[in-house]
Parts: structure tokens; C-alpha cells; sequence
């Protein structure tokens, strides 16, 4: 019974989506008039007999599409079971309750199905996002066309209140957009339009507010948007293609149960097999003990065990997909539940990402304005968070533009950057960098250093031509909900809450103090944040590490659950992380810790339901002390209620 079976073909629709359940409901009510025929009037088997077999017809006609389609892959499962009952109970003239067995098996399918549909519909609402066609400016005119069509660098035509039909960049008018179609924020977020086109950068570096994504609507005002991704790239559209991955990637629980059952059913038809012959033994008759090997079938059939899993999994998901979080799969669902240590990258996680140039000191003879344009020359090369904040203030400080002086600038990870200007040798970055390259740092400098750093600046160090010329910092300041995030996530019990830094050690302690955290380790190098993960994990065995794969991607590839932040832009985050939440909103972090508790909770609940009732049922079947009606009833019952169990997942509210 995986979920991916219950499709049914769309040939046997025929009274429309519900036929299933209408052949249920049909089959239920043939076997109530057979049964008001049988006991209350006098008419032959001949009479209620067809009604009974109708109701057969009815209620096994969609079990067995299912299980004839199996038998080719070898796949031998309940379905098989309920059928060989139904069978054996129409054999022993047991007609009023093989029917009642087909009744409630299909009317549990079909419940079955129409739960699961629901779960995958509120993820798949997300591929009907994204209007049919968009308005194309070409030569002046205003054209329309389907999406498919759009090229790259097209210019499409937004109306205001309406959806925006392709990814790219505003490059005319201003509106406030409203992205929770894709991000689940629910304020609009303010475009404006990015005037440089000639100096367009890469989709992923452009800054956020000259973004828009397709499926997200347009607010008052009227936008030209240069098209960026093809229809078939959009983020909405790998969204939709991601999502629908998801279900194949099982769950631990879920890979349990598939490896129980496969020891468990052959066990079952087994000792059902051997109770068939109880007569030869017993004082009883062949009919006797076939009767009593189908109630033990039925009893013993882990139907509801098998939905337990995958229904919760399903909706916990798609609970997540409504507030803009994209939990890959079971396995993510499931460890994020029983998680209590999280590492998280500071800038761009913690912090807004966004540092203000706060200090530029020449040293040398050199003038504050060389030292400036060496320092933009270089750092507008570079897209390191750091360079792009320091490159956009320069310019404005100091009224300066790009001269392309530089050239040949290397990233140096963790450390900093290295470039020629004017042929010369130029190295900007932190004390480490200057170590590494052989540049001697005086005591003075290295005072003046140290008190910035306190401060919480970060500070680095510009070299040329193996000189120290000065020193430039930044200040980043951590998000506006970090320290409430934090807050709360202590509160439902997360223990250990460490940052892992390229940054200064001092600059880290500032940050952690202001926003509450356990642990701090700066001066990491890319390498040495996999090393802390590694130690973490041989420590707590589960852990997640939350980022913006900036520079923490290896050290997130290795912790339990990776967490990308802002992950609508960023394709590396949005296709490796195991969840990814699609806005900046770190504050979604303790709602989807809390839903993936209250799943793995259900699997539990679940899980000791369907449990429960075979324990019970096995045994009170195996001594004859109930009827096939009882154990049918109990058995098929407790399936439709771990699926309606698993749909509250649906409804999860923190707190
Ligand atoms: N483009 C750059 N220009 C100048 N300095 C840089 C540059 N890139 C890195 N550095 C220096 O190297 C240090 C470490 O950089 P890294 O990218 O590892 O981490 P980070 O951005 O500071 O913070 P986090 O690790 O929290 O994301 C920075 O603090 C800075 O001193
Ligand atoms: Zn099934």
C-alpha cells in the first residue's frame, strides 16, 4: 500500500474523480439489501445472492485493479489479502461479511485517497501560480504570450494586481509585491527598478529588492521586468518539480515498517495457511476453520500500519509548504523532530547580511581617497557579502566610480581577497591573510585593530605591494527577530545553539551577546566549520546547521538536517538543502522544528494504533472470539483513523 499506488487510471473514472468512493457507497448498499433480503424475507439465495454479488462487484472492483496491476512487479501486498478473505468468505457462504469486508476496505481506500490528494494538492496549489501567458514589450508594441515562449532578456509588462509571470529584475517602475504565494511572507516586499542594465550581475547577486519571482503578484503601481529564467527554470516551477520528488525519498520510520512487512505478511498468510487446516486437529468442521482463518487474515493485514507513515509525512509537509518552507522529504521531516543542536552561520543567518562601512583609516602617507579607490577597485570584483556592502559605500562616501584599475582578484576563502592594481600586488582581508602572505602587521596597527574589534566591527587589513596602507570595518547588525527567535527556541528545548564564524572571535561574542546564543567559535576556515560539525554530530549525533551556503555549504552538506535561509533566489541553497526556507524569515525556524515534533509525534500515535489493534485483534480472532464482521470493522476503522489522525498535521499551529 505505498502511497504512490493509489492512483486510480483515469480510464475507470467514470462518474468523475470520486468514482472510486461512489463504488464504495454502491457496494455498501447492495450489501444492506442483500442482507435485509436474507434475514427478513423468505426469498431464495437466488434473489439476495445478486444483490450480494453486486455488492462484491462494487466494493472489489478498485482493490483488484490495484493488485492485478501489482502482480506483474512481483509486489504481493494487502490488497492480495483482503480479496483472498472476501473470496474465502463468499466460500463458506459468509456473504454479508465478505461484503462488509470489501465495503469498508474500499470506503478506507478511497478515504485513503481522497486525504492523500488533499495533502498533495496544497502543495501542488503552487504550480497553478504562475499565469498562463505574460504581455511582451517588443519594438514599442505590447504583445501577448504564452510563458513558454518568453526568451531570456525579454521585457515583460506587469499590470498592477496582477501575477508576475516570469523571474527577473525590475528595470522600470516601483511596486510593492506580495511574495507569500512563493515565501509565505504575508507583508508585501518593495521593488524598485535596477537602473544599470549594462552592468547587469548574475540573477543570484542581484540585490532582492530589484527581484521579483514568477508567481508572486504585482501591487499598485505598474513594473517592467527584464526576464531572467525560462518558464521551465523558474523558482516556482523547480519548487513544483522538487516538491513532487519529495515523496520518493523515505522516511526512517517509513523504511522500518517496509522492512517489517516484508518479514511479517509471509508470517501471516503462513499461519493463516496452517489454521485453514485446524479441523484435522479440532473437533470442528473445513468451513469452521476457514472462517476463523479469515477473521485472523483480516485481523493480521497491516493495513493502517503501512498508511501511518506516509499520510503524516504528506501533511506535515504540505503544513510546511503553506508558510513558505520546503522540507525535502520524510527523512528531513523526522530528524529536524528529534533534534536539540543547531549551528548557525552568522552573517547573512544571524544577521542581516547587509554590513555599513564604518571605518576607513589610511596609514603610510596614503590619503583616505587612494585608499578608498584601491579598496572599490578590488572589492567590486569580489561577491562576498562583505565586498558588495563595502564596494556599495565607498561609492557613495566618497562619490567614486569603478576605473577598472584592478584585475585578476582571487578569493582567498575565509581569509579575504588578493588582486593586481595598476600592477600592483594588493591583498585585503583579515590577520590571517597577511600571515599567510608574508605581510608584516605592526603593533600599531594590530592596537588600532583590537579596538574596533571590541567594538564588534570587522575589521580587515589592506596591503599593497606588501605594505600594510590601512584599515577598513564593517558593522553588520544581526536581523531584527534573531534574538526573539533564539528565545523561543530555547523555550521548546533546542540545547545547544553554537555560531560558526569566519568572522573575528570578538565580533562573534558581540553578536551572541546581543542575541543569545550558547556558543561562539570565530576565525573559522571553511574547513575547519566541517571539523566543528563533525565534533558536534560525534557529540549530539543529530544536528542541523542553518546557512546561506555562502561559505558554510560543506559544513551544511555534512550535519544531519541543512537549512538554507532566503532560499527563493539562490538555486545552490534551494536544490542542496534538506529544508529550505524560502524567505529571510529565520522566525519560521522554530515553527517548522515544532511541526516536525508534532509529526513525528503522529507517526508514533500512529504507529501504536494500528499496532494496538492487531495485538488485540490477533488473538481474540485466533480463539474464535469474535465475528469476521467485529475484526473487519475494528481493523478497517482503525486505517481511517490514523489517516484522519495524520490530516490534522494540516491544521499545526505553534502554540
Ligand atoms: N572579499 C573580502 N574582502 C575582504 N575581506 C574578506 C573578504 N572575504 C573574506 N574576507 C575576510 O575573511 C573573513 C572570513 O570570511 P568568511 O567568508 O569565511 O566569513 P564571514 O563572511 O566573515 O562570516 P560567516 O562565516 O559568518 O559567514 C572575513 O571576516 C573577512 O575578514
Ligand atoms: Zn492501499
Amino acid at each position: 500500500m505505498s502511497t504512490k499506488t493509489h492512483k486510480t487510471p483515469a480510464a475507470l473514472q467514470i462518474f468523475g474523480k470520486k468514482t472510486e468512493l461512489y463504488f464504495a457507497i454502491l457496494g455498501g448498499v447492495f450489501l444492506i439489501i442483500g442482507f435485509i433480503l436474507e434475514k427478513w424475507t423468505t426469498l431464495d439465495f437466488v434473489v439476495f445472492g445478486v444483490a450480494y454479488i453486486l455488492a462484491y462487484i462494487f466494493g472489489g472492483f478498485f482493490i483488484s485493479v490495484e493488485a492485478i496491476k501489482k502482480l506483474p512487479k512481483g509486489e504481493f501486498d494487502i490488497d492480495f489479502l483482503m480479496i483472498a478473505a472476501a473470496v474465502g468468505a463468499a466460500y463458506i457462504g459468509s456473504w454479508a461479511e465478505g461484503a462488509l469486508l470489501l465495503f469498508l476496505f474500499s470506503l478506507g481506500h478511497a478515504l485513503e485517497h481522497y486525504a492523500m490528494n488533499k495533502a498533495k494538492k496544497s502543495i501542488q496549489a503552487l504550480g497553478n501560480l504562475t499565469p498562463k501567458t505574460a504581455i511582451v514589450k517588443e519594438n514599442g508594441h505590447l504583445k501577448e504570450r504564452p510563458i513558454e515562449t518568453l526568451n531570456l532578456k525579454d521585457v515583460i509588462v506587469v499590470k498592477p494586481h496582477t501575477k508576475i509571470a516570469a523571474d527577473g529584475v525590475v528595470i522600470k517602475g516601483a511596486s510593492s509585491v506580495n511574495q507569500a504565494p512563493i515565501t509565505g511572507e504575508s507583508m508585501p516586499i518593495d521593488k524598485t527598478s535596477f537602473t544599470n542594465v549594462e552592468a547587469l550581475p548574475a540573477f543570484e547577486d542581484l540585490d532582492r529588492k530589484h527581484v521579483v519571482f514568477a508567481g508572486t503578484i504585482n501591487g499598485d503601481e505598474s513594473l517592467e521586468i527584464l526576464v531572467l529564467k525560462l518558464s521551465a527554470d523558474s523558482t516556482v516551477s523547480r519548487l513544483v518539480k522538487m516538491v513532487s520528488e519529495v515523496e520518493t525519498q523515505k522516511s526512517p520510520t517509513q523504511r522500518r515498517t517496509k522492512k517489517f512487512e516484508k518479514w511479517y505478511v509471509p508470517i501471516v498468510i503462513s499461519v493463516v495457511f496452517i489454521l485453514c487446516f485446524a479441523f484435522l486437529v479440532l473437533p470442528e468442521s473445513f468451513n469452521e476453520s476457514l472462517y476463523r482463518a479469515i477473521a485472523v487474515l483480516v485481523a493480521a493485514s497491516p493495513c493502517a500500519l503501512a498508511i501511518s507513515t506516509p499520510s503524516a509525512v504528506l501533511s506535515g509537509i504540505a503544513r510546511a509548504a503553506q508558510k513558505g518552507v520546503l522540507v525535502k522529504g520524510g527523512k528531513a521531516l523526522e530528524d529536524l523532530g528529534v533534534i536539540s543542536t543547531i549551528a548557525f552561520d552568522k552573517t547573512g543567518t544571524l544577521t542581516e547580511g547587509k554590513p555599513k562601512l564604518t571605518h576607513l583609516i589610511p596609514f603610510q602617507n596614503y590619503s583616505i581617497e587612494t585608499l578608498a579607490q584601491v579598496v572599490l577597485e578590488v572589492e567590486s570584483l569580489s561577491n562576498h557579502p562583505l565586498a558588495k556592502a563595502i564596494a556599495v559605500d565607498l561609492k557613495v562616501k566618497f562619490n567614486l566610480e569603478i576605473t577598472d584599475k584592478a584585475s585578476q582578484m582571487k578569493a582567498i576563502q575565509g581569509k579575504g581577497v588578493s588582486a593586481i592594481f595598476e600592477s600592483q600586488d594588493v591583498y585585503i582581508g583579515n590577520l590571517k591573510l597577511m600571515e599567510t602572505s608574508g605581510i608584516d602587521v605592526s603593533d600599531a596597527v594590530k592596537a588600532e585593530m583590537e579596538g574596533l574589534l571590541h567594538g564588534g566591527h570587522t575589521v580587515m587589513l589592506v596591503a599593497l605591494q606588501n605594505q600594510i596602507i590601512g584599515l577598513i570595518s564593517v558593522m553588520d547588525v544581526p536581523r531584527k527577530t534573531a534574538a526573539s527567535t533564539l528565545k523561543r527556541l530555547k523555550a521548546i528545548g533546542i540545547k545547544h545553539m553554537i555560531m560558526l564564524t569566519g568572522d573575528h572571535q570578538n565580533v562573534g561574542n558581540t553578536i551572541a551577546k546581543q542575541i543569545g546564543l550558547t556558543e561562539v567559535k570565530g576565525n573559522l576556515l571553511p574547513e575547519d566549520k566541517v571539523a566543528s560539525i563533525k565534533k558536534l554530530i560525534e557529540r549530539d549525533k543529530k544536528i542541523a546547521m542553518v546557512g546561506d551556503g555562502v561559505n558554510d555549504a560543506p559544513a551544511m552538506a555534512l550535519s544531519t538536517v541543512s537549512i538554507a535561509m532566503g532560499a527563493a533566489g539562490s538555486d545552490v541553497a534551494l536544490e542542496t538543502a534538506d529544508v529550505a526556507l524560502m524567505s529571510d524569515k529565520i522566525e519560521n525556524l522554530p515553527f517548522v522544528i515544532g511541526l516536525s515534533r508534532a509529526s513525528k509525534k503522529i507517526i508514533n500515535q500512529n504507529i501504536f494504533i494500528s499496532l494496538g489493534v492487531v495485538i488485540l485483534l490477533v488473538p481474540v480472532t485466533i480463539f474464535g472470539w469474535t465475528s469476521i464482521g467485529v475484526a473487519v470493522a475494528l481493523h478497517e476503522g482503525s486505517t481511517i483513523v490514523v489517516v484522519l489522525n495524520a490530516l490534522r498535521l494540516l491544521g499545526f499551529k505553534n502554540d
